[in-house]
């Protein structure tokens, strides 16, 4: 019978115990409180003051044997199956049976105590029907679910486990439930219906899905979930180390700033302690916060790589691995050090631990070098991978460099007409440089259009405030590098101009996809002229999978380019364009190629370091 992660964890604190003098108190089986039963008043906790769980639990490095000792392959989070995990939820009162069952805050999970309260992140929102064990679909407009109702589906690897169609299929707990109900989801999104049962199925999972459809919940649901429900997770004890069990990377400041409010509403009052760590920001705070005790870290790899070095944080524990925008974090930019971190800190080999990539985009060769931190995956590919939603109207007009400036003015003077007796809208405005952010912003302010900016030599206030002041509408245009193009989750853009294109059409896909959120409608204006020649071919490739209207001049444009001059369709070819790069004869191969379908095999795919940025050679980076 395979040992479980969970049960030799388990197995290794009763030994604990019993090998010592029974001088302190430890956890057992018996013992154990689940997270999500720790937050509850004073009167039902015992033994408040007691000593730390942790004091004499495993020391230092020997935590990592426990990982090497243990199995989570195939049987999934501790080896068990979501009906097992159900039938043991009732054992432990899971399934939020136990008011008054257990622990609070200041039990310790994560190292320290909790004595602090926990702010509600949802504010003063009425909680009345929270505890309500429906998901009101009539009461709660929340998504446009008619949006995602023929959206193509394609999932490849061994046993894949079955989509759910609801959240209370899904066995998240009922701390979980109350939270997504506080966020007023009533189903599931397509991305979080087949991806939660397939990690919380014990699987590695690879998945895109288009932007703003929910990815974001879809990889931190089953980490909470799974969190919840473990066994008591002995972590060892060394000075001013913290030991997460779970690691979210994402490529942006404002990216990991966002999964942390959302990790933070999702994981309110289960006991599950989330962390954001980011560079440009004074790491003191961050260290401090992160001495309180951290289950989830969430993080920006250059800060982690920082941490990790000072042997603040360490990966041992880690047994959910995410990366958020995995295509952007594995390219050339970030791949050395996201390799560094997954796979020469400490952190248990894959297999050992879940892990998950998620992005709207995943070309061929990113899936290749992805493939080296996933074991016996699953490939999920919701809609049309590498496209964008058909929820935002995508128009492309031919404006030469030195009209950009007055076209746009247009616009913003059309628009402003349109709205001016309803909602405020916002606009996102993409250039290529942080220079000439810096000019068209200044140009804007004079010519009375209230703007701001961010790009990467901003200070990290100075974007905090920028995007403050972007997302209250006090400044209702935000100029923008590629910084901001992925992941930012605004629900008032309405708006995406690319005033310069990016060389990349991925880029183009991120970018647009900031507006056309979670089933909402949106508009993205593309200025196009003989400067971006080469993108001509994929962007009239994109706009007619998503069914736009394609100007006869940029087909001509099209007709014209050559593979070679840019990256074109790299997602395996077929209209449902998310192909899972094993499926292709080109898997377990070496190969010279990229896997162009149809195409030649194009010189811009044979340098790997000619993929990722976004930005011509001799551009300087817009990212961090
Ligand atoms: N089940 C749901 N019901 C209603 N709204 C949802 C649901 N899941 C997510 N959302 C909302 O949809 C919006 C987009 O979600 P999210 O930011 O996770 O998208 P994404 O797929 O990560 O996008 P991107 O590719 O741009 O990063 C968010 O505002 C989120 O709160």
């Amino acid at each position: 019978m395979s040992t479980s992660w969970a049960d030799s964890v388990a197995k290794s604190a009763s030994e604990t115990a019993v090998s010592d003098n029974n001088s302190l108190r430890r956890p057992t089986r018996a013992t154990y409180v689940p997270p999500h039963l720790r937050n509850r008043p004073a009167s039902d906790t015992p033994n408040l003051s007691g000593p730390s769980p942790e004091r004499t639990s495993l020391n230092g490095a020997s935590g990592g044997s426990q990982w090497s000792q243990s199995s989570m392959g195939g049987g999934g989070l501790g080896g068990r199956t979501n009906h097992e995990m159900g039938r043991q939820s009732q054992v432990y009162g899971y399934a939020g049976a136990g008011r008054g069952g257990g622990g609070r805050w200041n039990n310790r999970i994560g190292g320290r105590n909790r004595r602090e309260k926990e702010v509600n992140p949802f504010g003063d929102s009425d909680e009345a029907d929270v505890t309500d064990h429906t998901f009101n679909e009539q009461e709660n407009p929340g998504i446009n679910f008619d949006a995602y109702e023929d959206i193509p589906v394609e999932t490849s690897g061994e046993n894949v486990p079955p989509p759910v169609n609801t959240f209370t299929e899904i066995d998240l707990g009922e701390l979980l439930n109350q939270n997504i109900r506080r966020c007023k989801y009533v189903k599931p999104t397509p991305v979080q219906r087949h991806a939660i049962p397939i990690v919380l199925g014990g699987r590695d999972l690879m998945a895109c899905a288009q932007t703003g459809s929910g990815k974001t919940a879809a990889f931190c649901f089953p980490i909470i979930s799974g969190i919840m429900r473990e066994q008591y997770v002995q972590r060892p004890r060394v000075a001013r180390t913290v030991y997460p069990l779970a690691l979210i990377l994402s490529p942006t400041r404002e990216l990991s700033c966002q999964i942390h409010d959302e990790a933070k509403k999702f994981s309110y009052q289960t006991g599950v302690k989330v962390v954001v760590a980011y560079g440009g920001a004074p790491i003191n705070q961050q260290l401090r916060e992160l001495e309180r005790g951290v289950d989830i870290l969430v993080a920006t790899p250059g800060r982690l790589v920082d941490l990790l070095e000072r042997a603040r944080v360490s990966l041992q524990m880690i047994r959910y691995l995410a990366l958020d925008e995995a295509d952007r974090m594995l390219d050339m930019g970030f791949e050395p050090q996201i390799r560094k971190i997954v796979e020469q800190m400490g952190m248990p080999d894959r297999g050992m631990r879940r892990t998950m990539l998620f992005s709207a985009t995943f070309p061929i060769e990113i899936q290749r070098l992805a493939s080296d931190f996933l074991s016996n995956y699953i490939f999920l590919a919701v809609g049309r991978v590498g496209s964008s939603t058909d929820l935002i109207v995508q128009r492309v007009e031919f404006v030469q460099e030195s009209d950009k400036r007055s076209h746009l003015m247009d616009l913003l003077h059309a628009q402003r007409e349109n709205v001016a007796h309803s909602k405020q809208t916002l606009t996102l405005v993409f250039v290529e440089t942080k220079k000439g952010a810096d000019s068209l912003e200044h140009w804007l302010c004079i010519n009375g259009f209230p703007a701001t900016i961010i790009h990467g030599d901003r200070t990290q206030q100075e974007r905090e405030l920028a995007l403050r002041s972007f997302k209250s509408g006090k400044t209702p245009i935000l100029v923008a590098t590629d910084v901001a193009a992925r992941g930012l989750d605004i629900p008032d853009v309405a708006h995406v101009v690319n005033f310069d294109l990016p060389n990349d059409i991925d880029d183009y896909v991120h970018r647009i996809g900031r507006t056309g959120r979670a089933g909402k409608t949106g508009l993205a204006t593309a200025f196009f002229n003989e400067g971006k020649s080469s993108l001509a071919r994929p962007l009239a490739e994109l706009m007619q999978e998503a069914s736009q209207e394609v100007p006869a001049w940029l087909t001509r444009y099209a007709s014209r380019a050559h593979y070679g001059g840019s990256k074109t369709r790299r997602y395996g070819g077929g209209r449902f364009g998310g192909r899972d790069f094993r499926r292709e004869g080109s898997y377990g191969r070496n190969l010279d190629h990229y896997g162009l379908v149809g195409g030649n095999g194009s010189s811009a795919y044979k340098v790997p370091g000619n993929y990722g940025g976004g930005y011509a050679p001799g551009v300087a980076s817009a990212w961090d």
